[in-house]
């Protein structure tokens, strides 16, 4: 078996919109196996073969869409919906391209979608005008695939193909689960987010496919596409469809060489809270902080070796914004568990019931970890 260990060196985040100084500066280093029986695992015939070809079709179509936008960003085309978190004209074309590639390509009768956007606000008459950029939008990235663009999409059908993410998921059955853009707020600012498409059967996650239009693949290419289908492992491409590779997480199991990842908001996981677990640790490097899904992306291929992630009181976790990373992450090799060291239950819903946060991490140190988790929990609750 031929393996290349191939040191990409220091890569940064891609500021399309800025195009300043990087946010953060990593160094990866992965291993590439390039061998027959690795290549031949991404193609042996599993169960989800179909549904894993259309889903990455899917995804790549949606961040062309995404791309587009962030590359000509209005200030127009973003709106603030209820809970005053921001939504755009790319995260809804992202929501549609997806759901319409998915029910042209396989069984709509069956057809389960839990998906983060609804057209509520699109439907008002100060939507209107969103809707007809997103229709434009839509229509030009179904025609520029070639193969979905012979019938223009009209404004009703966006609504319904948007509308149609609204299942509620569960234990039973298939459900497509769809984060159009994770990290908006990192979309806006030109940095990391990812389209995230997972499939749950009875429950359990068997598809998990993470477009990364801004994650730097190697010191050449920017944009990843990682994917993995339960029991068949984790693979990386380019979002042009490149060879896949396999990919795993780190093996380190020194928590002093470890680094770590968080959300770049603050808003969204507490980072007093991480600096003390990684100061118990013994970690030295300071975090990572990156926007969206692309942290399980970095994590598999083993650009860091944890992620903690900490929402504030009240805070409920979407099955969307973790399914596809989840299963990135297990499949290359590592553990994803709430504080408690629970696994993660997809199967209860929209939401995901948990004991204070997420971690994730390798096996060897999920440990340690859990154990460090515990002391500051401990530690913070003592203080309050
Ligand atoms: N107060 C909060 N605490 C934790 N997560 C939050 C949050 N507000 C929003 N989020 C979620 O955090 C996701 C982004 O994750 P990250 O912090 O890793 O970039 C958002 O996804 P969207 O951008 O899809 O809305 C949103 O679901
Ligand atoms: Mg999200
Ligand atoms: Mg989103
Ligand atoms: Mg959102």
């Amino acid at each position: 078996m031929a393996t290349f260990t191939v040191s990409t060196g220091t890569i940064n985040s891609f500021s399309p919109l800025k195009n300043k100084k990087p946010l953060f500066s990593l160094s990866i280093c992965f291993t590439l196996k390039t061998s027959k029986s690795t290549l031949r695992g991404a193609t042996a015939s599993m169960s989800y073969d179909k549904e894993l070809a259309v889903a990455k079709n899917a995804v790549s179509l949606a961040a062309r869409l995404c791309q587009k936008v962030q590359k000509a960003l209005l200030q127009a085309d973003v709106q603030s919906k209820s809970d005053k978190s921001p939504v755009t004209v790319a995260d809804y074309g992202s929501q549609a391209v997806v759901s319409v590639v998915l029910q042209k390509e396989l069984d709509s009768a069956s057809f389960s979608l839990v998906a983060e956007e609804d057209s509520g606000d699109l439907r008002k008459e100060e939507g209107k005008e969103t809707l007809q950029r997103i229709m434009k939008l839509v229509n030009e990235t179904l025609a520029s695939d070639g193969t979905y663009g012979n019938a223009p999409f009209s404004e009703e059908d966006v609504l319904a193909a948007i509308d149609s993410g609204r299942s509620e998921g569960g234990p039973s059955g298939q459900h497509w689960v769809l984060d159009p853009i994770d990290g908006t707020k990192g979309f806006l600012r030109g940095d990391q987010y990812a389209i995230a498409l997972g499939l749950l059967d009875e429950g359990k996650v068997v598809l998990g496919v993470l477009a990364c239009p801004n994650l730097p693949l190697s010191q050449e290419k920017v944009g990843c596409l990682f994917y993995a289908q339960v029991g068949g492992g984790t693979y990386m491409q380019s979002l042009d469809s490149s060879t896949p590779i396999k990919v795993h997480v780190t093996d380190l199991d020194n928590p002093e060489e470890a680094s770590f990842f968080e959300s770049f908001e603050a808003a969204h996981s507490l980072h007093d809270l991480s600096s003390l677990i990684a100061k118990k640790l013994g970690v030295k490097a300071p975090p990572v902080r990156i926007d969206s899904q692309a942290k399980y992306g970095a994590l598999s291929r083993g650009d860091g070796a944890i992620y903690l992630r900490f929402p504030h009181k009240g805070y409920r976790e979407k099955i969307w914004d973790h399914a596809a990373g989840y299963l990135v992450v297990a499949e290359a090799g590592g553990v994803v568990s709430d504080a408690a060291g629970n696994p993660l239950d997809f199967s209860k819903g929209r939401y995901l019931d948990l004991h204070e946060g997420i971690i994730v991490t390798n096996q060897k140190l999920m440990p340690a970890l859990l154990k460090a988790v515990k002391e500051s929990l401990n530690e913070k609750a003592s203080s309050l």
